[in-house]
């Protein structure tokens, strides 16, 4: 029973069949009837279509049916308008400075958790979450202190803040770049130490000098961008980035080899990868100018620190401006308190505007994310764009029933390896995002045969671990105005409780598509049905006689169990046809016998939807 006046609404809804993800944890504190089966991008969506709500209004149903609130730890300082905005919608624990177990114990009563670059979010903090971690917000760009792996395995949505702080990065940038041309850090440092050095630090001009660009990104552009402004020579090396955006700003893209061997400045703004790490490294160095000037604002990980001391002492880098560092904060300080070595302590971001404007950036999408949104700025799963999810909103629905009826017709013991989706669409492949639908169907698929939990973060990688291979196909079909006309999930070298639901080609098929916004079953088998996929379904293969409809119903009425819609098809008349009867409630084990003894059925299955 619904208890609170506000969930009474939802008595009148259809049940739940869909049981996670768990991106919104209050909804079953309220609602008892779904205890095991929280509110996730498919249901709400269903119950916004339900209440008559656009899918766009479908997040505001977690304010509508909240008591209780999500809980947001917040491991480092965070601007005020953020926290603002996170705390109107979760109780917020500021933590700062927590040590690796302190957060670890801490985790397992946190819903979110927002971070900068002081925090490792290991593996171990996944773990110790206990499944209740839905989303690691990162307030800024580099997610390297982040295990992606980790957190995709315990299907943990990972989301950014990229660009509020693309300014302040490029600004720290050039400042380190003049400060290290004209030796202001250490000119400053021997005033303060009382000294007046003007020949000491002679400078050097940054005007006509070539500066390479290593990752011509958003810092990297807005470097690029300003350096130009000095009267500088850009080239950049970026294997990804767009050529046109580089002519646009009048920089010409190099190798990386001739980016690093021509430039008299080198800046670097390429993210800390495994492919990055330590790209800068005695071999790089020697290829390099002989007094060539280094800055790193992007990852202290991508430069090997003992070969730029080296280079440093041998004179091939004069000088280094580092505000970031392999660890940080440094143990080992001889790069710092190297003499050509200005250093910062990892300040890109930190401007007052940079910082309101991250935590703004971020605390959105936390909070959206915890009301089951796509996030826009999600780093390991696909980010949908609102529109096209309020269009595959029906399908995304269908196919998860697909895939739970297809592996419903499996017979115990068959190991499913292959599955293969095939969609019958009008659209252009690019304008047809099936990532979402193959998600939803892996989901249908793998929950109902195993405990693990699937959601669009962790669906691809469950199914890998699982050693389940999911491919697919599209077909074209005449008609363009729907995103998909029918989606249908085959799995291969399984064997079926339910011959009549094999194809010719022995695979177990089952297809629908969406009728008047709602997923219907179309075809199983040789054998074309249109039934309504909700609640329960009986399939029945029996012999085309007069009279069977009325059987089969009387059977279920004299038990009281209601059939809510009855769909008859064969496949030659008078011979053989397959029933599909949709009903409410589930039948007991005497009534699906007594269906079962009718002389002209030849075989029925079960099916929870
Ligand atoms: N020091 C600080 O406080 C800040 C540091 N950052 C760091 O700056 C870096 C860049 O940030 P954004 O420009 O916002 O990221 P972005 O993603 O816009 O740009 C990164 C660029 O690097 C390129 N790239 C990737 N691998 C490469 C390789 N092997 N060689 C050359 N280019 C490669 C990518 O194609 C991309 O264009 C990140 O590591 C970020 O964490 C960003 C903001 C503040
Ligand atoms: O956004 C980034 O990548 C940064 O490095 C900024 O880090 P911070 O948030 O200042 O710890």
């Amino acid at each position: 029973m619904i208890s609170s006046s506000s969930c009474s609404r939802l008595t009148t809804l259809p049940p739940y069949t869909i049981s996670t993800p768990r991106l919104c944890p209050q909804f079953p504190k309220l609602c008892p009837r779904f205890c095991k089966k929280p509110l996730t991008i498919t249901n709400v969506l269903k119950i916004a279509d339900s209440l008559n709500l656009s899918s766009t209004a479908a997040p505001d149903l977690h304010s509508l049916f909240s008591r209780t609130k999500p809980t947001i730890l917040v491991s480092e300082k965070l601007g005020d308008a953020g926290l603002d905005l996170l705390r109107s919608f979760a109780d917020v624990d500021c933590s700062y400075n927590l040590s690796p177990d302190d957060l670890c114990s801490k985790i397992s009563s946190c819903d979110a958790l927002i971070v900068r670059s002081g925090t490792k979010v290991t593996r171990q903090v996944f773990e110790a979450a206990k499944g209740r971690l839905k989303v690691v917000g990162r307030a800024g760009v580099g997610i390297d202190n982040v295990d992606l792996q980790a957190a995709t395995e315990f299907g943990c949505l990972v989301v950014n803040a990229p660009t509020a702080n693309t300014i302040a990065a490029a600004e720290h940038g050039i400042a380190l770049l003049a400060a290290m041309a004209r030796n202001v850090a250490q000119a400053d440092a021997s005033m303060k130490a009382g000294k007046w050095l003007r020949n000491k630090y002679v400078g050097v001009s940054m005007v006509g000098k070539t500066l390479a660009i290593m990752g011509f990104g958003k810092v990297g552009s807005e470097v690029a961008r300003r350096a130009k402004g000095l009267g500088m020579h850009v080239v950049a090396h970026d294997p990804y980035a767009p050529a046109d955006r580089a002519r646009a700003i009048g920089v010409e893209l190099l190798s990386f080899d001739e980016a690093v061997s021509t430039a008299d400045f080198i800046s670097l703004h390429i993210p800390l990868t495994p492919a990055t790490c330590k790209v800068f490294s005695d071999a790089t160095f020697a290829k390099m100018k002989r007094g060539v000037r280094i800055i790193n604002v992007a990852r202290g990980g991508v430069i090997d620190e003992d070969a730029l001391l080296r280079a440093l002492d041998s004179g091939i880098v004069a000088q280094a401006a580092l505000d970031v560092f392999g660890e940080e904060p440094p143990k080992d300080s001889k790069l710092v308190q190297h003499q050509n070595v200005t250093a910062t302590p990892h300040l890109g971001a930190s401007t007052k505007e940079a910082q309101e404007g991250v935590a703004v950036e971020i605390a959105e999408a936390v909070v959206g994310a915890l009301q089951g949104e796509l996030s826009a700025t999600a780093v390991n799963a696909p980010m949908v764009p609102p529109e096209v999810l309020s269009e595959l909103a029906p399908y995304v629905a269908l196919a998860e029933k697909l895939g739970r009826l297809a592996v419903q017709l499996v017979s115990g013991g068959s190991g499913i390896k292959s599955v293969k989706v095939v969609y019958r669409s009008g659209r252009d492949p690019d304008d047809l995002d099936t990532r979402l639908l193959r998600a939803m169907i892996t989901k249908g698929i793998i929950e109902p045969i195993s405990d693990s939990v699937i959601n669009l973060v962790n669906a691809d990688f469950i199914a890998k671990q699982k050693g389940l291979g999911i491919s697919e196909e599209r077909v074209p079909a005449n008609s363009s105005l729907q995103p998909v006309d029918s989606i249908q999930v085959r799995i291969s070298n399984v064997n079926s409780k339910f011959q009549s639901a094999l194809s010719e080609n022995g695979e177990i098929s089952v297809e629908g598509r969406v009728k008047y916004g709602k997923p219907h079953l179309s075809r199983v088998g040789s054998f074309e049905v249109d039934v309504s996929l909700e609640g329960n379904l009986i399939l029945c293969r029996q012999v085309d006689q007069p009279g069977m409809i009325g059987r089969v119903g009387g059977i279920l009425g004299e038990n009281n169990v209601n059939v809510s819609f009855m769909s008859v098809g064969r496949t030659v008349r008078r011979k053989k046809a397959i029933m599909a009867i949709g009903v409410d409630e589930e039948p007991d084990k005497d009534t699906l016998n007594k269906i079962g003894h009718v002389p002209a059925v030849e075989e029925f299955v079960f099916l929870n939807l």
